[in-house]
């Protein structure tokens, strides 16, 4: 198992180059919310334009088109209907605030079929794939999935422990040829060959919304070109050293995810050092 800290990070991380200009960046593709969880979509927007993507499309209901709107002017909004097209984005990220009807089932089976690569699941897309254990032979290679622990044992059955899911993290990838991202205090990533464990983050990201924020930032790394494993990597370390930042101005009860989105830039300047 590989320790993720500064210096394997630092390996990968790529610094912009002055002369460059948003199409190098990226375009990212966030499919969020649902009318009781507009919060969601609106941390996991602004979240992944605070990773550094160049362009951002946020796929919301469109009567909550607003919202977005009102608080977040830098992305692009794309509302809510059965056919989407694909071709313009480079990630795509699904699940934080969705619901689990059948109007998203039907976004989420499209998405894996068309999608043909660097695209996240999170929150109830997991919990849709939990639902039809068929469609992980439809993953697109590298899909990165990234469940809580409540998420992950809806996914792949009960576990008594940490270790055990672990565990079958590792099988599970190899088998579906995915990137498991199991969240919690000490955040484990696999891609079924190499296993990561994240040193940064806090109890103060034990509140509602935190994981909606990583799944923003995993997706801005996508976009901007990063390999899967790279893109997951960073984003969790980033995502807890912003958290970690935060705690010199907030304390672990304090903090918001918010908070720790607008420090993202200080971490950030911290890998680059
Ligand atoms: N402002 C908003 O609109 C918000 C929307 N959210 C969305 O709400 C939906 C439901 O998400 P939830 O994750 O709350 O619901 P879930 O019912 O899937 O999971 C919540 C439960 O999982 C367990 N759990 C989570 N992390 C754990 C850990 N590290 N160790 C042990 N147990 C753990 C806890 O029992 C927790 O109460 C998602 O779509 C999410 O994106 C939430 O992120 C909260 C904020
Ligand atoms: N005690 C903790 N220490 C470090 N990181 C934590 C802690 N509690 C939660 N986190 C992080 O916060 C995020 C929580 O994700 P999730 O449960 O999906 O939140 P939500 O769905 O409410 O947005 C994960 O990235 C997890 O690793
Ligand atoms: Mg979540």
């Amino acid at each position: 198992m590989t320790i993720i800290d500064n210096n394997l990070v630092q390996t990968f991380y790529k610094k912009r180059k002055p002369n460059t200009h948003k199409g190098d960046f990226g375009h990212a593709f966030l499919i969020v919310g649902s009318p009781n969880k507009m919060g969601a979509a609106l941390i996991a927007s602004k979240a992944c334009l605070r990773a550094g993507v160049g362009l951002l499309t946020t796929n919301v209901p469109k009567e909550e088109k607003t919202s977005v709107t009102n608080f977040i002017p830098e992305a692009m909004l794309y509302f809510r209907e059965n056919s989407i097209d694909f071709t313009p984005f480079n990630a795509v990220g699904i699940g934080p605030g969705l619901e689990q009807n059948e109007a998203s089932q039907k976004i989420v089976y499209t998405s894996l079929l068309k999608v043909r690569k660097n695209l996240v699941l999170d929150a109830d897309a997991l919990n849709i794939l939990a639902q039809n254990p068929d469609w992980f032979s439809q993953l697109p290679k590298q899909t990165i999935l990234t469940p809580h622990p409540k998420e992950f044992d809806r996914l792949f059955g009960t576990h008594t422990s940490e270790e055990a899911r672990r565990e079958t993290a590792h099988k599970k990838a190899t088998q579906w040829n995915c990137i498991i991202i199991l969240k919690g205090h000490q955040t484990f990533i696999t891609n079924g060959i190499d296993s990561y464990e994240n040193t940064t983050g806090n109890s103060g990201l034990a509140k509602g919304g935190s994981g909606d924020a990583l799944t923003g930032i995993i997706t801005a790394f996508l976009a901007q070109h990063y390999p899967p494993i790279h893109a997951a990597i960073i984003s969790v370390y980033l995502h807890g050293l912003a958290a970690d930042i935060t705690l010199s101005k907030q304390s672990e009860e304090s903090m918001l995810i918010s908070d720790v989105i607008e420090n993202l830039g200080w971490a950030f300047k911290k890998i680059a050092e």
